[in-house]
Order: C-alpha cells, then sequence, then structure tokens
C-alpha cells in the first residue's frame, strides 16, 4: 500500500467548516483514507499544504475541453449566430489529432486551476479519452449528437456513436473515465431520435446530458410545435431521470423547476457562458429553494473564455444575486457546494467531499496572497476570491497531477506549442 500524505493544510470539511488537519491518502484505492492530526509519519510521499487550504477539487459539470482551440476564435454574438457562423464552421474541420490537442490543452488549464473531474460533451471521444487517461482526471465523457440538418442515415449514424462511445468508454482509465449518451439539446436532435435511442441507453445504464432552456430562442420552438414546456417535453421523452443532467437551464419557468427537483434531474449552471452569450439569468437561488441538484460548469473556452472552476464560483454568486434581486442570495456556502459536492452529484460522482473513504481528489490553495489577506472566512475566499493561480497542488485518485504548480502528467509547453501549431492551421483551413 503507497501512502501520500497531504501536512500541515487547513481542510474544508463537508458541512464547509475548516480545521487544521493533515490528510490521509491510500493511492493504490484512490481514496482517503484518515483525515486527522500527526499523519506524515504513516506516509511513503508527502504534500506540503502549510498556509494553505486543502479543498475537494472543483468538478467542472459541463464543457467541451477541446473548445480551448476556439478560445478568442468568435466573440461577442448571442448563442445561434455564434455556432452557425463561426463555431460550427470551424468544427466541420476538426481533426481527431486536432481534437486531441485541444484537449490536452484544456487539460493542463483544468490541472492548474483545482479542478479534478469534468463531464465533457464533444466529437472524436476516444481521443480525449486518451488525453484524459494521461492527464490522470476523472471524467464523464460523450459524444454530442446533432441530427438537424442531416438526413436520415447520417443522424442515425450519430446517434449510435453516441450510444456505442458511452457503451465502450465506461469504466476506462481505471474507472476514471464514465460515460452518458449526449444528445446536444431538444431541438437539434428529432424526437424519432430521442424514441429510438434513450431506452438503448438505459439499457447500457449510461445517464443522458444535454444541453436545455439556454436561450429564449431555445424555448420558444418547443413550446410552438409541441405545446410544451422543454422539460415537460424532456420527461415525456424520457430525459428526466434521477441520474441524467442538463446544462444551463436558464430559461425554466416554475413547473419545470418542481420537474426537475421531483426528478432528481441536475442542473449545471454555467454563468459565464450564459453572460457572454447574454442568453440570460439562470434562476439558481430558486432552484435550489425546489431542491434541485445544482453544480457548476465553464461550458466550452469559446464562451467563456477560460476554464477556471474558481471564476465560475464567483461568478455563479454575483449573478445568483442579480438575478434574484437579493444580495443573501446564492451565498459563498452554496457556491462552494456547487463548486464541489453540487457538481460531483449531478454529473454521478463520488467525489467533491473530503472525508474518510472519498475519492482522493482534492486541490491546495495557497493563502499566503494579498487578496487572500486577511483570513476571516475560508469559504468566503474560495467564493469571491481566490484564483486559478492560487492552486498549488492538485491531486486526482490518489495521484498527484501538479505539484507546487509544476504539472507532472502532462508536458505543459509542449502541450502549449502543439496548440498553437493545430489552431494556426485550423483557422487557415477554415478561411
Ligand atoms: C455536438 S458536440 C457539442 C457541441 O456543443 C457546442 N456548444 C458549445 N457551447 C455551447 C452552448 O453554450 N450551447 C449549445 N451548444 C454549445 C459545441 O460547439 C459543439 O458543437
Ligand atoms: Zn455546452
Amino acid at each position: 500500500m503507497t501512502m501520500l500524505a497531504i501536512t500541515g493544510g487547513r481542510v474544508l470539511r463537508p458541512d464547509l467548516t475548516v480545521t487544521s488537519a493533515d490528510v490521509l491518502i491510500d493511492q493504490d484505492a484512490g481514496e482517503i483514507r484518515e483525515i486527522g492530526t500527526d499523519l506524515a509519519g504513516a506516509a511513503d510521499e508527502t504534500l506540503e499544504a502549510a498556509e494553505s487550504l486543502v479543498t475537494p477539487g472543483f468538478v467542472n459539470g459541463h464543457c467541451h475541453v477541446a473548445m480551448t482551440l476556439l478560445r478568442g476564435y468568435a466573440d461577442d454574438k448571442p448563442l445561434e449566430a455564434w455556432l452557425q457562423e463561426d463555431i460550427w464552421p470551424a468544427e466541420g474541420e476538426l481533426t481527431a489529432a486536432d481534437v486531441r490537442a485541444g484537449a490536452e490543452l484544456g487539460l493542463v488549464e483544468l490541472i492548474k486551476s483545482g479542478t479534478t473531474a469534468f463531464a465533457d460533451m464533444y466529437f472524436h471521444v476516444p481521443d480525449v479519452a486518451v488525453a484524459v487517461e494521461e492527464a490522470g482526471l476523472r471524467a464523464r465523457l460523450g459524444h454530442g449528437i446533432v441530427t438537424v440538418g442531416k438526413d436520415g442515415e447520417a443522424a442515425r449514424e450519430d446517434a449510435t456513436t453516441s450510444l456505442e462511445i458511452a457503451r465502450e468508454y465506461d469504466g476506462a482509465a481505471d474507472g476514471r473515465i464514465s460515460t452518458a449518451f449526449m444528445p446536444h439539446s431538444l431541438t437539434t436532435v428529432g424526437s424519432e431520435y430521442l424514441a429510438e435511442f434513450v431506452p438503448e441507453a438505459r439499457e447500457a445504464g449510461v445517464p443522458v446530458h444535454y444541453h436545455a432552456n439556454e436561450t429564449v430562442d431555445e424555448v420558444a420552438p418547443i413550446v410552438d410545435e409541441h405545446g410544451q414546456r422543454p422539460l415537460e417535453y424532456a420527461a415525456e421523452h424520457g430525459l428526466l431521470e434521477p441520474e441524467d443532467f442538463v446544462a444551463h437551464g436558464v430559461h425554466v419557468d416554475e413547473s419545470e423547476i418542481d420537474l426537475l427537483a421531483a426528478a432528481g434531474t441536475g442542473v449545471i449552471h454555467c454563468p459565464a457562458s450564459n453572460m457572454k452569450l447574454a442568453s440570460g439569468m439562470a434562476p439558481v437561488e430558486r432552484m435550489l429553494e425546489a431542491g434541485v441538484t445544482v453544480g457548476l460548469g465553464t461550458d466550452g473556452a469559446a464562451s467563456n473564455n477560460d476554464l477556471s472552476m474558481l471564476d465560475e464560483a464567483r461568478d455563479a454568486a454575483m449573478l445568483g444575486k442579480l438575478a434574484a434581486d437579493d444580495a443573501s442570495a446564492v451565498p459563498a456556502e452554496a457556491v462552494v457546494d456547487m463548486l464541489t459536492r453540487g457538481s460531483a452529484d449531478a454529473i454521478g460522482l463520488e467525489s467533491g467531499r473530503l472525508e474518510a473513504g472519498a475519492p482522493a481528489d482534492l486541490a491546495v490553495i495557497d493563502l499566503e496572497q494579498p487578496h487572500l489577506t486577511p483570513r476571516h472566512d475560508l469559504v468566503s475566499h474560495l467564493a469571491y476570491a481566490a484564483a486559478a493561480a492560487d492552486v498549488r497542488h492538485t491531486v486526482c485518485d490518489g495521484q498527484v497531477l501538479m505539484r507546487d504548480r509544476e504539472v507532472l502528467t502532462l508536458d505543459e509547453a509542449g502541450v502549449r506549442e502543439r496548440a498553437v501549431e493545430t489552431a494556426a492551421s485550423l483557422s487557415a483551413r477554415v478561411e
């Protein structure tokens, strides 16, 4: 048994209290063995955490990690125009090698900002999976299906790919990779494909993940065509099960909030993307009051434009207050819970809490920074003041992915170089 101890830190516990303690990790099991005092003696290796906050690794509940290649490629447009005029034409040129290069860049960014698990919808998923395996992160991956604008054969092929990928990769990378069936959204996938393939996803035992109620323009066609709110339509198509999770949930009415709460379906709130694309303000406080499981996600780096979950936490608190017109709405504790346990629960992972027996997924935040001084309340600092650059160490599944700000599993300089070349070649092909 190989043991790792994280020593001398302030540890954020599941009840959001903070205590001075060591964390002892069984690296073979990838689990936290004990949280207590003087545990360094039991360890083969230590990570120093003095003057630092030891927190559960952040869980990014909705991402398109390879879209780092399109960061800054098209900004300042609303969702539909952005996708149709810029993003989809560029993505049409992406090769598997491009996606691998973009995914590696995104994974470096995730590790450096303390994220240890994420859910990802994209194309060329086998290449994303290889990158995740080498990076050492935990991920729920899926192939995103779009059937609009395709003939029947191509549409079925896309849905079949999503199902096959979900079946084949579930449990990959020693269990660090899990999967989901991923229709892109309720307006971009025809109901006949949902009717045919969702029961197969259930049979395969994988959840379903999709964009829902992101913009007003996405709600209106479903109401017009089917006479139903989008999430009523989703429930009727078997897409609102406890293991399922939707991205965005901006334009949800009270009846849909009740549906989500009753179904146990998670919502991944993506505040930065919603602000940048001017999609709207999700009623996060209302969803939390109703008992909906709410997590946080960055969405892709082309609509954010980074993958820092600490930025997302701050944005969620700020936007939540604005949306509720109430400064006490979406307080620091709620945000930290969404950043960790909420996202993990929504996407069906056990991580997001530091306690004996839990997965050893954690981040260590350097508190010796002017913007984290004084230390009245470390939960407040995590929600409002900490930044990606404050992350010192990142550990996932008991393995050290970053030590003293040096990423150990990927060659950061090489990854950046490949991403620069790949993005330049992509731009040249699209023009
Ligand atoms: C079919 S793979 C995933 C697909 O989703 C696109 N995408 C990125 N951000 C968003 C968003 O905010 N709403 C809807 N779709 C989005 C991405 O570019 C891929 O094409
Ligand atoms: Zn998205």
